[in-house]
């Protein structure tokens, strides 16, 4: 794509978004400008990838054919406000915020304004993102289509209804960060058991890796693929009567049910 690429904010999730873009060579660092108000943290950015430090938000305005406003939520608005005036008249603009909603950024933005409403997830750093997308009315279908290319370039990408997102949040926006806990409450029982932590890890990342892609992969049920671990009389089944007892998955459909709700309650302040 030879699209001028454009970040104001570029923390956490822009990195992810930015390492998974210039990784699979959709997009040359040399067509992408970053700002952020610390200095160094741009010139960082700036060694590790080549890309463009540009000194304002207002000039990645200006340059860029389509500009992400990876900010956090609570100067979305103000920050994009800013900018306003600088963006062309074809620019798309990409939030990636969440609880900020395309009626609150068509009203900073103007309504004359194409503008997406994304959720990605910070896994795009490793080529496998899940990324929901949104676009208003005036967003073209030309423009549709860059903004999957983009995101399928590291991952998954599907565009939804604004009414998706609450879900969309709750399961793979936040969610890598239950995973990881997921992954180190396994490796801690595993270093338990006498196993070096580094491998701990190691054996626990690949095995739910390994799950996640046989759920992706043979279309199975999970139950199912759960049952075909389960040995009558065996080992797993032993762990997974403890899992039950303990209310294992009612807590995760409340963690998920809370993480949906406060989505919810951030798009209404
Ligand atoms: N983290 C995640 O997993 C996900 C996050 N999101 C969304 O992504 C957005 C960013 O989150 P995250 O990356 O975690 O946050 P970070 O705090 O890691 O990054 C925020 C970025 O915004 C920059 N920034 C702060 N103030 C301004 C400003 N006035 N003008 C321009 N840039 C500014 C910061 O620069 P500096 O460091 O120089 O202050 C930093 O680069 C949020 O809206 C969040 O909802 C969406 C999906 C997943
Ligand atoms: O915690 C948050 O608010 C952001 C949105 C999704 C993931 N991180």
């Amino acid at each position: 794509m030879d699209k001028k690429i454009g970040f104001i904010g570029c923390g956490n999730m822009g990195k992810a978004i930015l390492g998974g873009l210039i990784a699979s060579g959709q997009v040359l660092p040399g067509n992408i400008w970053v700002y952020t108000p610390s200095p160094d943290k741009v010139d960082a950015l700036r060694e590790q990838y080549g890309i463009n430090a540009a000194q304002s938000a207002q000039e990645v305005a200006q340059i860029a054919d389509i500009v992400f406003g990876a900010v956090k939520p609570n100067v979305m608005l103000k920050v994009l406000g800013e900018v306003n005036s600088s963006l062309n008249k074809d620019t798309v603009v990409i939030s990636i915020a969440a609880g900020i909603t395309l009626d609150s950024l068509a009203k900073a933005l103007g309504h004359d304004r194409k503008i997406i409403r994304a959720m990605p997830n910070t896994p795009a750093l490793v080529n496998a993102g899940m990324t929901s997308i949104t676009p208003n009315a005036l967003v073209t279908s030309e423009d549709i289509a860059d903004a999957v290319n983009i995101f399928r370039s590291f991952g998954l990408a599907e565009v939804v209804s604004e009414t998706m997102i609450h879900p969309v949040v709750g399961v793979s926006g936040s969610a890598p960060a239950y995973v990881f806990m997921f992954i180190e409450a396994m490796a801690d029982a595993a270093v338990l058991g006498g196993m070096p932590r580094k491998q701990a890890y190691q054996f626990a990342a690949q095995a739910v890796m390994g799950s996640a892609k046989m759920v992706l992969e043979t279309g199975q049920h999970p139950g199912e693929l759960k049952d075909m671990v389960c040995s009558p009389g065996g080992t797993t089944i032993e762990a997974v009567k403890v899992l039950e007892e303990k209310g294992f998955r009612a807590a995760v459909m409340e963690a998920v049910v809370k993480c949906m709700a406060k989505s919810e309650h951030l798009g209404k302040s």
